[in-house]
């Protein structure tokens, strides 16, 4: 009895002392990568990334490591940061006679009982199956004849905006959830045929409300995976309520798929090229139904907090920057004399506009951590650094816009360095690394929505400021949040920002 308990004892401390003092031992001066700088303690152990990522830091801590220790960093054991705008052609674009590096597993899976999407699916020859089908809805020509809807939104936005307005002049209005129910139920009505009437209840749709949470849950749920050995014991100890609410989340899209689907209605959305290609008999082009639910589902998000967070950020920044606010609204209020005159052709000419949104994008990027991809079978380069195949990789977006090698005055709002004027070699911003800023990334797996975020983005940003004086309420007593000091859980957590509205015609 006495022997058992000593051999069980010894084992337990083999398990939870010896064999993680020897695997840090290891990774520190073993490891294929303990050439890489970075702090040991980061590359001891995943566990210091996933504190990090828990606690909704990983971003600024990575952004440290990068500042202390250079543009290529290791974070993990396992796994290697890069801050060099070469990187996102290196990791994510086709290359001659060689594929994109395959997205990172851990990261990109289904979520449990859910069945593999657009952006999980492993397959290279599946992944263009689905994509080829999902295009039609989202080609320049697609979202043109999707204006209708988002117009429709947008001005619905503008009514809601200015009935609060008329009704309290002075209260300050937190722009960022106005915005989310905006891009929430254009994707909606897009993906659906529903919208979600976030603007029409001026209030979250249960479904939009808990999507933070489920972000939350999905950072979880990757670092579970990292231990693949214990990772099924983890996940049932996940409380059950959890994973019921995941899953009557999905549910919910589920049935709004269905709907749509036996509405065999053409319109101009995401759904009805899906819907008529897939028509009653399936060919190998198509897509099955429980991918179609599952694409759906993260179109839904991918679609909307994306969009809302750039339009958030970048009105944070413009509030900040009278001067940079004023240049673009007298841009926008003397192109457009009428508000019917302010639609997608027209809008994506206007430079101060674009430049805008593009160092919204460089200072807010909506998914700032990377994109984490794998060194395939074989081994890889990225940068001119050789890599043994199963590393982690990734471009750290944060870090890269915001480095001095590619940005003059790098945390500083400055739309003037993306206009034209700007590659004049007499400008101080002659040199600004542009292509540093990949917010919609590189490859075969770039963003599909990148036509649309655009058109939305320009159109909502512009009537917001054509109907309204938006100002900050620093002189209230209370100041917003700068947008550094949030937390990101795969997504960044929005703080609200509290803005003044006023007419602007009401004291023209
Ligand atoms: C400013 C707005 C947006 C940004 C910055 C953005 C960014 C991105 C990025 C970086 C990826 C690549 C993810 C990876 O490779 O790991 C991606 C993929 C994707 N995005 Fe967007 N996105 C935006 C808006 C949209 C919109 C409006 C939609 C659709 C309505 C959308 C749908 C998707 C989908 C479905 C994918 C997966 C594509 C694939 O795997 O083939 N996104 N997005």
């Amino acid at each position: 009895m006495a022997v058992a308990l000593s051999q069980a004892i010894l084992t337990l401390l083999a398990v939870f002392l010896i064999y993680p003092a020897y695997r840090a031992a290891y990774n520190i001066y073993l490891h294929p990568l303990r050439k890489f700088p970075g702090p040991k303690s980061w590359a001891a152990s995943r566990l210091v990334f996933i504190r990090s990522l828990w606690a909704g830091d990983l971003v600024h801590d990575v952004e440290r490591i990068h500042q202390i220790y250079g543009p290529v960093v290791r974070i993990a054991p396992d796994e290697v940061s890069f801050s060099q705008a070469e990187a996102w052609q290196d990791i994510y674009a086709n290359k001659p006679g060689q594929a994109a590096f395959p997205k990172n597993p851990v990261w990109w899976s289904a979520q449990p009982g859910q069945p593999d999407s657009l952006i999980t699916i492993k397959s290279d020859k599946e992944h263009s199956r689905m994509r080829r089908l999902l295009n039609h809805g989202f080609t320049e020509t697609a979202v043109r004849e999707q204006e209708d809807i988002v117009q429709s939104y947008v001005y619905k936005l503008v009514e809601r905006l200015s009935i609060l307005v008329k009704r309290k002049p002075e209260q300050a209005i937190d722009i960022v959830q106005w915005l989310n129910f905006t891009t929430f139920d254009i994707v909606g009505d897009l993906g659906f045929g529903e919208s979600f009437d976030c603007l029409e209840k001026s209030q979250y749709h249960p479904w939009v409300a808990l999507i933070f949470n489920h972000f939350k849950a999905s950072a979880y749920v990757a670092s579970i995976r990292f231990y693949p050995l214990i990772d099924k014991i983890l996940m049932s100890l996940l409380p059950k309520s959890v994973m019921k609410i995941q899953r009557d989340h999905f549910q919910q899209v589920v049935d709004k798929v269905h709907r749509r689907m036996n509405f065999e209605v053409q319109r101009p959305d995401f759904m009805s090229h899906v819907i008529r290609h897939n028509g009653h008999q399936k060919d190998e082009h198509s897509m099955s139904v429980p991918e179609i639910e599952a694409t759906f589902n993260i179109i839904t998000v991918a679609g909307s907090e994306t969009t809302a967070t750039v339009l958030s950020g970048t009105l944070n920044y413009l509030t900040r920057n009278p001067e940079s606010m004023n240049k673009l609204v007298t841009e926008i209020r003397t192109h457009f004399p009428q508000d019917t005159d302010l639609t997608f052709d027209k809008l994506r000419k206007l430079h101060y506009l674009n430049a805008v949104l593009n160092e919204g994008m460089r200072l807010c990027p909506p998914i700032p951590a990377g994109l984490p991809r794998i060194v395939p079978p074989g081994g890889g380069s990225v940068c001119g650094v050789g890599l043994p195949e199963g590393t982690n990789v990734s471009v750290h977006a944060w870090s890269l816009s915001r480095s001095p090698e590619s940005f003059v005055r790098p945390l500083d709002f400055v739309p003037e360095r993306w206009l034209n004027s700007a590659r004049d070699t007499s400008s101080p911003y002659a040199n600004d690394k542009l292509h540093a800023v990949q917010p919609f990334s590189l490859g075969p797996r770039h963003c599909i929505g990148k036509n649309l975020a655009w058109a939305e983005m320009r159109l909502i940003l512009a009537r917001l400021l054509w109907s309204f004086d938006i100002t900050s309420i620093e002189a209230g007593g209370k100041s917003n949040p700068v947008w550094e000091s949030q937390k990101t859980y795969m997504l960044v957590e929005k703080s609200p920002l509290c803005l003044k509205f006023r007419l602007r015609h009401s004291h023209a």
